[in-house]
This record gives C-alpha cells, sequence and structure tokens, in this order.
C-alpha cells in the first residue's frame, strides 16, 4: 500500500509550521525530506508516525505499517544488543533478529549492554531495529546523527534491500544517502508568517 499525505497542516508548540503538504511514497521507494533547521521536518515525520495529531489533512497508508526512528535511540540500556533486538523483535511478533545483527554489523557487540555502547554504536542498533519490526513504511529523522563513513553505507545498504523487498522510506537528512532517491523539499510549504503569528496571538487570550 502506498503511503499518502495530503494536504496535511502540522503545527509544534500550538504553531502552525506546515501547511498543504502532498507527497505519496509507492512500494519500493524512498522519498528524502529537504528543509532547512526548523524548517518543520521533524514535525511532519512525527504526524506521520501517529505520534502528534496532524491541524488539517490526511495521510492514508500509515496505520500499523510504519517503523519510526527519530533522535532517540529508544534502547533499553541494561539489555544487551542482542537482548534489545529480540524484545523489539517479540514486540512485532517477529523471531529473526540474525539479519539485523549483521546487516549493522553488530554480532561482534551482541553481547554488550546498550549503555555501554558509544553514540555511533547505539545509533547502529536503533537503526537494526527497524529490521525486526516487519513494518514495510521506515519514517526516519536525520538517521545518520553519529554514524561514521563506513556505517552510513550500512544504512544505505539496509535501506537499499528494504526496498528491493517491497519496502518504503520516508528520510530527513541533510546528508547524501547515494540512494536512488526522489527529494521533496517541505520549504514552498512553511505556514505563512501571518499563520504563525495569528496562533501565536491565540496563546496569550
Ligand atoms: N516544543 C516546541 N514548541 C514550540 N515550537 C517548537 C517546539 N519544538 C520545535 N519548535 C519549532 O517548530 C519548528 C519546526 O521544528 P522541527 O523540529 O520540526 O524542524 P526541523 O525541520 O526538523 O529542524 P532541524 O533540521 O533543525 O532538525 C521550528 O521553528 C522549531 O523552533
Amino acid at each position: 500500500m502506498t503511503l499518502r499525505v495530503t494536504d496535511l497542516a502540522v503545527a509544534r508548540g500550538g504553531v502552525p509550521v506546515l501547511d498543504g503538504v502532498t507527497f505519496a511514497v509507492a512500494p519500493g521507494t524512498a522519498l528524502i525530506l529537504r528543509g532547512p533547521n526548523g524548517a518543520g521536518k521533524t514535525t511532519l515525520l512525527r504526524c506521520i508516525a501517529g505520534l502528534q495529531p496532524p491541524l488539517s489533512g490526511r495521510i492514508d497508508g500509515a496505520e500499523e505499517t510504519i517503523a519510526y526512528a527519530g533522535h532517540a535511540d529508544g534502547l533499553k540500556a541494561m539489555l544487551s544488543v542482542r537482548e534489545n533486538l529480540e524484545f523489539w523483535a517479540q514486540v512485532f511478533g517477529q523471531t529473526d533478529i540474525a539479519p539485523a545483527l549483521i546487516a549493522y554489523d553488530l554480532e561482534p557487540l551482541q553481547n554488550r549492554l546498550a549503555g555501554t555502547l558509544s553514540a555511533g554504536q547505539k545509533r547502529r542498533l536503533g537503526l537494526a531495529r527497524l529490521m525486526v519490526t516487519g513494518r514495510p513504511v521506515w519514517v526516519l529523522d536525520e538517521p545518520t546523527v553519529s554514524l561514521d563513513v563506513a556505517a552510513v553505507e550500512l544504512f544505505a545498504a539496509a535501506v537499499t534491500a528494504h526496498l528491493a523487498g517491497g519496502g518504503m522510506a520516508l528520510i530527513a537528512t541533510h546528508i547524501n544517502l547515494g540512494l536512488d532517491a526522489q527529494t521533496f523539499d517541505i520549504t514552498p510549504f512553511r505556514a505563512k508568517l501571518s499563520q504563525r503569528s495569528a496562533a501565536s496571538d491565540e496563546a496569550f487570550l
């Protein structure tokens, strides 16, 4: 099923940030979200992932299909790398964590407590989690933060394999991942200043 966003408006802290956002991500494809700092990428992704409601508009194809990776890795510090993946696999009704361990070169670290990993290693584990969800739509907010060049390549390979299996990816990033993907610049959809100040005024009433 295609992920379809239609005429979406989103707000942060009660202030409209984006308005009229429309795009689609078809099976087997990725869409790269672009836009300067503060443009609203995180806010948009959080709405699509169901973490906050939109102001208006439609999101279709997102029910029970999305695996979201935001700025926080969401690891269980007192579980090992392997136990973290087994935990998430169980949550999503999956069993096989081996491909995720291999894809992110986590086998040598599998018995380490997640809390003892470096920032980049934690990020690798956070991204490996996507693979054990079995979910087709990966919604990723700055996934390569803390990753070295080799790990970025592992990530790009994991996304490419996911797409080849009919998956989808919506990725906010400032770097070039080398993926064969379309880009979508959200800058033209920034809410008008008048909308922003109107909302702020309301907050004072
Ligand atoms: N809790 C908050 N309350 C009010 N405004 C907020 C809050 N969090 C973020 N904002 C504002 O909302 C706007 C959109 O922020 P958002 O994090 O979605 O942008 P972004 O495009 O992801 O930025 P970046 O590239 O820096 O990560 C920004 O102007 C930001 O300052």
